[in-house]
Formats: structure tokens, C-alpha cells, sequence
């Protein structure tokens, strides 16, 4: 059955006096995946950390699957929820071993600290490092890892709860070229998996938008400037007023670039 995982409605967001995101309307269904696109400053993170339940909004409603955050305890929300981005990254002490930090996952931890976990989870935990690719890393400390493994293990970690929503803030930014292309390979897989939380993905670029993604959200300043399937948002007129110049937009498969003009 078809339902929403997310819902913002009206949100909005202040700190320090700055307005970070303001009317924010966004509904993500459960199979969707969204790209959501825009400017530095433009309030992705900001976007993200609202629906990963990290930040509260002072204005406006959020639900995760169906539930009001008015109403629930964030806490019982928050394993519904997978997270992966340098605010994340930032957070792990560079002592974790990779293994740890993975299975640990399912605690809501950055590390293990004597719980006790059994077969089932180790397996599965590995499962996942070898799904990303990382397989390999899983005795090495994060602290040693470089910027595209620590990326990939930290999806292999935010996907280790079985949540029903993926968030990954910029998981394409400083890789090199193979390393996007591959990530974005094994994105589309993931995509395209019916047993795939919905994904959420933020870029600052249309070029790392992953095949099999359905949905992209344009933002700038704070404000949704479009949102809604792939074919009709991205747009040159759309992601012009997005990124705030005249841009060329092509579509080559499932693939897009973009060049000012
Ligand atoms: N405490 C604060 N006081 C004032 N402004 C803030 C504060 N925290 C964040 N901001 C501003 O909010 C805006 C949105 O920040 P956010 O990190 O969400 O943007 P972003 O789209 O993720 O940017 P980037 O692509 O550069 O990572 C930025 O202009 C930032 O400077």
C-alpha cells in the first residue's frame, strides 16, 4: 500500500534571528526518490535535519508515516529514520572500527560501547558494508578511512536499522570521478530495489542525480522554489531561478547536465 512517509506542511525555520526555510510544503511517498537541489546556503541541511527530527521547526507541521512530531517522542521516530552526511561524519570519533560503527547503528550509536549483538546482525551488517562496497574496510578505523569510503560506510550505517526513510546529504561531494559514477551506480540499485526505504537525496549538482529517482525538490533561500516529478521540475526556467543564473538543461537517459549560458 501506497502512503506518505513525510509530510511538511507550512514549515518553517529560524535561528539566531535568520530564517532558514520558510512555507515549506513536501510530501514523500513511500516509493519515491527525490533529489532535492539547490545553491550553497539555500537550506537543504536545514530541510534534512527537520525531517530527520534533529530540528524543530517553528512553524508548520511534520509528519513521519503519518505520525505528528507535535505528538510523538522524536525518540521512538528517529530509528525510522537513516541518516548520512558530514553532520554525521563529524560526529564519529575517528577510533571507530568500521564493523562497530555499522552495527552499532541499530542502537542509534556512533560506536559500540559492550552491547551485545548476535549473528544475525553482524551478517547483516557486513552485508550491507559489502553492498556499498567497503567490505574490505570493515577492521579499519574510520579516522583512516578516505572521504569516499567514509561516505559509503556511513550509508551502509544509516541503512543498517531497516529505516523507511533514507536522507544522504551530499554523498556525491568530493569524490572523484569514478568514485560519483560508482556511488551513483549503486544509488540506482538501490532505487530501483522494492525493498528500498523512500530516498532522499541532497546535490548541488543535476549531474549526480542518481538514475531510477522520481521526484526533485528545487530550493533557495529557505523557500521550495519547485517540487514534484523529475520531468516536470527540471526545468531550465525552474533550476535557473534556483541557482540564480541561465542555465542549459539536457536529459541523456536518466542521466541530466546542466552549463550557464
Ligand atoms: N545559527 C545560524 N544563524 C544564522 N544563520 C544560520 C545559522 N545556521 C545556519 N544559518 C544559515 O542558514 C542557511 C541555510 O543553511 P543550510 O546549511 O541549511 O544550507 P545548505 O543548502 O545545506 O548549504 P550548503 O549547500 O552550503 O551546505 C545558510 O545561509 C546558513 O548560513
Amino acid at each position: 500500500m501506497k502512503g506518505h512517509v513525510l509530510r511538511m506542511t507550512g514549515v518553517g525555520v529560524r535561528r539566531d534571528g535568520a530564517e532558514l526555510l520558510r512555507g515549506v510544503d513536501w510530501t514523500v511517498e513511500e516509493d519515491e526518490r527525490w533529489v532535492v537541489l539547490g545553491p550553497n546556503g539555500a537550506g537543504k541541511t536545514t530541510l534534512l535535519a527537520v525531517a530527520a527530527t534533529e530540528q524543530r521547526p517553528a512553524e508548520g507541521g511534520v509528519e513521519l508515516l503519518e505520525e505528528s512530531l507535535d505528538e510523538a517522542d522524536p525518540a521512538d521516530l528517529r530509528p525510522l529514520v537513516g541518516f548520512a552526511g558530514s553532520a554525521v561524519a563529524n560526529r564519529v570519533p575517528d577510533s571507530a572500527i568500521v564493523l562497530d560503527l555499522v552495527i552499532s547503528a541499530s542502537y542509534g550509536l556512533l560506536g559500540r560501547f559492550g552491547e551485545e549483538y548476535q549473528t544475525p546482525d553482524f551478517g547483516r551488517a557486513r552485508a550491507l558494508l559489502s553492498q556499498w562496497g567497503v567490505l574490505s574496510l570493515e577492521g579499519r578505523r574510520f579516522g583512516t578511512l578516505s572521504e569516499g569510503e567514509r561516505k559509503r560506510v556511513l550509508i551502509a550505517r544509516a541503512l543498517m536499522a531497516d529505516p523507511e526513510l533514507l536522507l544522504l546529504d551530499e554523498p556525491a561531494a568530493g569524490l572523484d570521478l569514478g568514485g560519483r559514477e560508482d556511488l551513483l551506480r549503486r544509488l540506482g540499485r538501490l532505487a530501483d530495489s522494492l525493498e528500498a526505504p523512500a530516498l532522499v537525496v541532497v546535490s548541488h549538482h543535476v549531474e549526480e542525480i542518481p538514475p531510477g529517482f522520481t521526484h526533485g525538490l528545487l530550493i533557495r533561500g529557505g523557500r521550495v522554489v519547485d517540487a514534484g516529478p523529475l520531468e516536470q521540475v527540471m526545468t531550465e526556467e525552474s533550476l535557473g531561478e534556483t541557482f540564480g543564473l541561465a542555465l542549459k538543461v539536457e536529459q541523456d537517459g536518466d542521466r541530466w547536465t546542466a552549463r550557464a549560458v
